[in-house]
């Protein structure tokens, strides 16, 4: 087994950090993902797909697949409630959209990306209060490094903006390709999948909602 699975990781623990701006909530990455059971479970996988584990170019692989797995999974390490710490005052209560932000995830039924794109918008709420538009990214990203269904990881952006935000209301699209769907089972290559979560005022007026779908869809 490669000395890699027990020793610390600063790689590591950087990414962790990057998800939240550099206030890292989590354990160190040694502490909290099990490298070495990782390696083990991989080498396991080798062997039973008829691969010697042993052999050169396949040596470093299960190590290299343990450190893959604790990078995408990072989020789990991850509190949310941290990306949104940062509000501030902006007057301006009409809404705020961010659009095509790159999402990479793992299904949870079978351990395969899915990405796409995620569309965030809200409408300040009677506090006055925005946040930084990276952070949207960010809150995206920490939900995303887990296993994940589509759906839920919608959702999860968008509560988690309405309960810290509080704005008026919020909107959330993703449009995602699944690899479980394009490389095995109906081998579907190219079908995308879109996704919603609209919340408060944006799920209530119907006029605002299709305004913020007019700019999502508008290219
Ligand atoms: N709703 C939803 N389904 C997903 C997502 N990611 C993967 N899936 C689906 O999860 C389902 C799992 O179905 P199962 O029948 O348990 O597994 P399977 O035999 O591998 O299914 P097939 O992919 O149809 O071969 C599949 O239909 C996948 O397309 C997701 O984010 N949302
Ligand atoms: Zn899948």
């Amino acid at each position: 087994m490669a000395a890699s699975a027990t020793e610390p990781d600063g790689d590591l623990d950087h990414v962790a950090a990057r998800l939240v701006s550099g206030r890292l909530t989590g354990r160190p990455v040694e502490e909290s993902v099990d490298l070495a059971r990782l390696e083990k479970a991989v080498r396991e996988i080798l062997i039973a797909v008829g691969e010697d584990p042993d052999r050169d170019g396949l040596q470093q692989t299960p190590a290299r697949v343990a450190r893959a797995y604790a990078e995408l999974l990072a989020g789990l390490r991850v509190d949310p409630a941290q990306v949104l710490t940062t509000t501030f005052e902006a007057g301006h209560d009409e809404l705020v959209l961010v659009r095509d932000i790159d999402v990479m995830s793992l299904c949870e039924h079978h351990l395969l990306p899915f990405r796409g794109s995620a569309h965030i918008g809200y409408i300040p709420g009677a506090n006055g209060r925005i946040t930084g538009l990276s952070k949207l990214a960010r809150l995206v990203e920490v939900f995303a490094r887990r296993p994940q269904v589509q759906e839920r990881l919608t959702v999860q952006v968008a509560d988690l903006l309405m309960a810290q935000l509080q704005p008026r209301g919020v909107i959330v699209v993703l449009e995602c390709e699944h690899m479980c769907m394009a490389m095995r089972g109906i081998q579907k290559s190219g079908a995308c999948t879109i996704t919603s979560a609209v919340r408060g005022s944006l799920q209530e007026d119907a006029r605002t909602r299709a305004e913020a779908m007019a700019l999502i869809n508008s290219r």
